[in-house]
């Protein structure tokens, strides 16, 4: 079941939490909404879902080829599971997955021993076969949120939406289970959508990623397009760590600090005001100069536990940079706080100043 958001915006009051706002899903796709807080990404999906109304007059929602703009949330045939789902208290892990189907009208609702194999063969999907007698205060929380899911997918929803669905949760918890989501939707190929705010979840799980500033889409890309071809200056600060220069592009090189490097006009056309990032793992250093453009740097800190060591610098301009290397070339190196370095950038973005291109 494919999604397609045709213009839409929402206004609450006078705030414009989206303004605007144009997406395709694609049938068995798993899509992440990912942005700060505040940029829209719940309210996208409670539009999505029906739980919200975009602005009348405007915009289209469409599942597959139905317009679902007018339905209720109730016939969307959508699945849910919220950071905080409360699972019902007084029933067991049985209980609340089958919940679902147990409520569905007479005519429409399955046998008995339909019910059981189907709760049984969910709970062996989420992992949770053993557990289908224990009560919600009896799990972990990312035990949880599996149940939340199976639940979720009981009724064989055509569309599932998960708002931030292991925000509660602890980081390694949350790897787990994203990892597991993962293997799940690939069993499974239910078209998703999930909010997430961390980066490193929607780029390990999605296999897009729609990033959101201020209620507008600023790009949607394959994990690899949004974090090694960030079309906006807000992509590239909020994927990832980066070094920001002021610069200026000319005459086929661009400028920043003391280096001058080739920057071959490109179909972007950017001259005059630019603004420089680089990746701090684009960040080489050297101990000594080696004849290629570099800038002068003194070592003010130096973190060396985790799978790369990182370099905090400060330029002989006295603008701040980090780097990031491997631990082998650290050891060899010798750095502490106070040692004399050479930096230089393998890779630099740039963006014309002031406008995103
Ligand atoms: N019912 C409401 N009434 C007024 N303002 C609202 C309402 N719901 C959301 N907003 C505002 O709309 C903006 C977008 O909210 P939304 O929840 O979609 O953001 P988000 O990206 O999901 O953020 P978070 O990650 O913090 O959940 C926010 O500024 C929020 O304050």
């Amino acid at each position: 079941m494919s999604i397609e958001v045709k213009n839409i915006s929402k206004t609450f009051g006078t705030f414009k939490a989206l303004n605007d706002v144009s997406l395709h899903v694609n049938s068995g796709e798993l899509v992440a909404l990912l942005g700060p807080s505040g940029s829209g990404k719940t309210t996208l999906l409670r539009i999505i879902a029906g739980l919200e109304q975009a602005d009348p007059e405007q915009g289209s929602i469409h599942f597959h080829d139905e317009d679902v703009a007018r339905r209720h949330v109730s016939s969307r045939g959508v699945g849910f599971v919220f950071q905080h789902y409360a699972l019902f208290r007084h029933m067991s892990v049985f209980e609340n997955v089958a919940f679902g189907l147990r409520v569905k009208r007479r005519r429409d609702r399955p046998s008995k021993a339909f019910i059981r194999d189907k709760v049984h063969e969910l709970l062996k999907l989420v992992q949770l076969d053993g557990l289908a007698g224990r009560y919600p205060h009896q799990l972990s929380g990312g035990q949880r949120q599996r149940v939340a899911l199976a639940r979720a997918l009981a009724v064989e929803p055509k569309v599932l939406l998960l708002d931030e669905p292991f925000g509660a949760l602890d980081a390694k918890v949350r790897k787990e289970l994203r990892a597991w989501l993962r293997r799940l939707h690939d069993e499974l190929h239910v078209t998703s959508v999930f909010v997430t705010h961390d980066q490193d979840e929607a780029l390990e799980v999605a296999d897009r990623v729609v990033v959101m500033h201020q209620g507008k889409i600023e790009q949607v890309g394959t994990p690899d397009d949004v974090f090694h071809h960030p079309a906006t200056e807000f992509v590239m600060h909020f994927l990832g760590d980066v070094n920001a220069f002021h610069g200026s592009v000319g005459g086929g090189t661009v400028q920043f600090s003391s280096l001058e490097l080739p920057f071959p006009e490109d179909r972007r056309q950017i001259a005059g005001d630019a603004r420089v990032f680089i990746r701090p793992y684009d960040v080489t250093i050297d101990t000594k100069t080696n004849g290629l453009p570099s800038l002068e740097a003194q070592v003010v800190r130096v973190h060396s536990a985790g799978p790369l060591a990182r370099v905090e610098l400060l330029t002989s301009a006295n603008q701040r940079l980090t780097s990031e290397i491997s631990q082998e070339r650290f050891a060899t190196m010798n750095l502490a706080a106070g040692s004399k370095v050479y930096v230089r950038p393998r890779h630099i973005r740039v963006f014309a100043d002031g406008e995103e291109e």
